[in-house]
């Protein structure tokens, strides 16, 4: 059966490493495939969302090689894929659907998109609608909002000007990718900023991208040339470490080589308002990504309000925020994150209805939810429901409660944290 059971296991100590960003990863795979050239990227996330996107390029005929060390893609350009003659399946990675119907939109051949059924349960629109705009012709089960979808891109797309009802970095690269197939400039605004490792990326790529505040613009027509991406750790995984070694009493811990982007380190900025010891040492740039080794050491805490441009930065944090909050003294209060709605699993009723289980003083609301601590924690049945990041939180649920967690489900972790059972044993003191 896929469980783990977790006990309080004393203090996280020592210096440790996470798998590579997956954001980062899946868009190295994308980008490499339509570039020019060769690729190679080290430091690629061997999580079974981003093996799902080498899975479907390869099924447009691009080769990649995974190997131990690094993936090599030789990149056959935007006009040098091949027409799938199976389904793309996407598996359960929203990142991978949406940014490759970007990239399908504009390509002139037909394509079937789909994946599990958690993916048949997200929101497909807030892409195809824009892609329609640009001319894309898609079809889908509720007027193309939800998968499986298909693709005719055996037309030329149109740039447009898009102003994007959610900050969502699947969205804003979706367009992205779409535009440097249209014709004219497309630009794309959002309420707030998005994590921006796909303009990063393409300027790497020798793509001319214009950033501007919550805005960006692509001209299409523009190649790209093969490159060596290394990869840093990924924030939202070392999130579970930082979280866990931030409430276990006496941790303290050090995460070497992680990626802090600046759209990406909200989780850091919650802690630090919720009174953690966290820094950041050795800080640098690799590839055009900020990085940097972080350190927490354990201490009280306290509740803080988590809300507005925030949200983005830390959206799939949020969870594991939420056990970090039972710990606090006062109140958090998170808002504006309706977003979690439309993930792996509705991580407002999942995190809420479970933490409650185990004896937390949280309630859920339209946008968020409230909790308040400190409140002792008590061993008890979860559920994943095939949600990694429900799975990861809720370990470190049962790392702070008294008795025994089941976690049922618990290989969802290997979506985005392989070997994460195994590193948390590692790193406990008892
Ligand atoms: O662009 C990306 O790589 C991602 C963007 C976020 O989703 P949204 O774009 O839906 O906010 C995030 O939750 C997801 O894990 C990865
Ligand atoms: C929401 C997530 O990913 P995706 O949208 O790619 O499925 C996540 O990793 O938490």
């Amino acid at each position: 059966m896929d469980k783990e059971a977790i006990v309080a296991s004393g203090a996280l100590q020592g210096s440790t490493t996470v798998p590579g960003d997956k954001s980062i990863s899946h868009r190295a795979v994308m980008l490499g495939a339509i570039a020019k050239g060769k690729t190679t990227v080290k430091g690629f996330l061997d999580g079974e969302d981003c093996k799902q996107t080498i899975r479907c390029f390869q099924k447009m005929g691009v080769s990649i090689y995974h190997g131990q060390e690094s993936v090599t893609i030789e990149g056959c350009g935007l006009d040098g894929l091949k027409e799938p003659s199976e389904v793309l399946d996407v598996g359960n990675s929203g990142t991978t659907i949406r940014l490759m119907l970007g990239i399908m939109a504009g390509n002139p051949h037909f394509s079937v998109v789909s994946g599990d059924e958690s993916i048949a349960k997200r929101p497909m629109a807030r892409v195809t609608n824009p892609l329609m705009q640009m001319g894309a012709r898609l079809w889908g089960r509720e007027n193309g909002n939800r998968t499986p979808i298909a693709v005719n891109g055996d037309t030329k797309l149109t740039a447009i000007d898009y102003r994007s009802p959610v900050a969502s970095g699947q969205v804003k690269s979706a367009l992205l990718l779409a535009g440097l197939q249209a014709e004219g400039k497309t630009t794309v605004q959002e309420p707030y900023r998005s994590r921006d490792h796909t303009e990063r990326m393409l300027s790497a790529f020798g793509v001319d991208v214009d950033v501007y505040e919550n805005g960006v613009a692509i001209t299409g027509g523009q190649t790209l040339s093969g490159q060596n991406v290394e990869i840093p750790g990924d924030i939202s995984s070392a999130a579970f470490l930082l979280t866990a070694a931030a409430t276990v009493k006496d941790s303290h811990l050090r995460v070497n080589n992680v990626g802090v982007n600046p759209t990406r380190t909200g989780v850091i900025d919650a802690l630090l308002a919720m009174g953690a010891d966290v820094s950041l040492q050795e800080e640098r740039i690799v590839n055009g990504e900020p990085v940097a080794d972080i350190v927490v050491k354990e201490r009280p805490l306290h509740g803080a309000v988590i809300s507005g441009a925030l949200i983005p930065r830390l959206i799939d944090e949020l969870p594991v925020l939420a056990v970090v909050a039972t710990q606090a003294k006062g109140e958090t209060v998170i808002k504006d994150a309706v977003e979690l709605k439309y993930k792996e699993t509705n991580r407002i009723d999942t995190t809420v209805n479970q933490l409650k289980q185990l004896g937390a003083n949280i309630r859920a609301t339209e946008d968020g939810m409230v909790i308040t601590g400190p409140t002792p924690l008590t061993g008890g049945e979860v559920n994943s429901f095939q949600d990694h990041r429900i799975g990861m939180a809720f370990t470190i649920a049962g790392l702070i409660a008294d008795g025994e967690t089941v976690i049922h489900g618990a290989k969802a972790s290997d979506i985005s944290y392989p070997g994460f059972y195994e590193k948390l044993k590692s790193l406990s003191q008892s």
